[in-house]
């Protein structure tokens, strides 16, 4: 079966990613992204403008059902992310970028816009974990703001990562936003933001950053990301894709993903705990279900969910 899928001006020869954060960091571990079997390219790391230590350790925990994380944006600086993606590689890239202010967003838009990168960018308007700043997409205006000034002079291929949204009028409010502008794709959901974990031997939370506070990932948010990716789905222009992120960990979650109208599906907490490997498996395990269900294309099922 063909898992194949475009974006924009990029073809990707599966419908697989990692989620930005995961496997992605430096060049070793986004060149065996794209070298890994069944995967469709890979997502970058969240560039900002300059190189960042991140949080004080540990801040990341693997939990029984999923992960917490405060990472806090660690990254090698946005040059060394955007000559990455600006080489050549066997599959396409999407370069991740998150400004700590919006001048910062704006600035590096700019020299995306200014540089030979032609593939796809995604501005990560969820980072949950930047101590003192809050996720701008839970700010609609500011969100609207950003769009409008960065689709004044950018002409690429631009998308955003966004958090998870929890009330049917934020996603109308989200979405009518959103369908203002030329925008090739979501990426929906980022970690379920501020979630906290204890380990009652010690008494103590499980991170160092922020009293323990971090974001969630993994099995226990499938719920929240489906919800979200049906959503969206169900409220963005059809020329505006959407790659379904959390709590994927096996062939029927991305079949659930694909269901809600998913274009292309990543994978963060079980990519980090399998490897790169899960990727042949998910691929394995879709084309299972799909040869017991009869389907040909992933066309024929993909956002035909049905009402109860
Ligand atoms: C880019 C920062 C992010 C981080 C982080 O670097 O702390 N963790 C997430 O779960 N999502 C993010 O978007």
């Amino acid at each position: 079966i063909d898992f194949k899928t475009t974006m924009a001006n990029a073809e990707f020869p599966s419908i697989f990613l990692n989620a930005s954060g995961v496997n992605c960091m430096t060049v070793t571990e986004m060149d065996e992204m794209i070298n890994a079997a069944c995967t469709g390219g890979v997502v970058t790391k969240s560039a900002t403008p300059q190189q960042r230590e991140g949080n004080p350790q540990p801040r990341y925990y693997q939990l029984e059902h999923g992960s917490i994380n405060s990472m806090g944006l660690p990254n090698e600086g946005f040059p060394y992310y955007l000559d990455y993606v600006t080489k050549e590689h066997a599959k396409p890239t999407i370069l991740s970028v998150a400004g700590l202010k919006m001048s910062d967003n704006i600035e590096l838009l700019h020299k995306i816009q200014a540089s030979d990168y032609t593939g796809l960018t995604e501005l990560n308007l969820s980072c949950p974990n930047v101590i003192g700043k809050p996720q701008v997409a839970y700010d609609f205006e500011e969100t609207d703001a950003l769009l409008a000034e960065i689709f004044s002079f950018y002409t690429k291929p631009l998308g955003v990562k966004l958090p998870p949204y929890f009330d049917l009028v934020h996603f109308d409010q989200m979405a009518t936003i959103l369908n203002k502008y030329p925008l090739t794709h979501i990426n929906t959901v980022n970690s379920v933001g501020n979630g906290l974990w204890i380990d009652i031997d010690t008494e103590k939370v499980v991170i160092k950053p922020k009293q323990g506070f971090g974001g969630l990932g993994g099995t226990m948010i499938l719920p929240t990301a489906l919800a979200n990716v049906r959503a969206f789905r169900q409220r963005l222009n059809p020329s505006i894709k959407i790659i379904g992120t959390g709590g994927v960990t096996s062939g029927a979650d991305v079949f659930m993903h694909l269901l809600c109208g998913a274009d292309m599906v990543s994978v963060g907490t079980a990519l980090l705990h399998e490897g790169v490997g899960i990727f042949q498996r998910l691929t394995d395990e879709l084309t299972t279900i799909m040869a017991e269900k009869g389907y040909t294309s992933i066309e024929d099922f993909r956002g035909k969910v049905q009402d109860f």
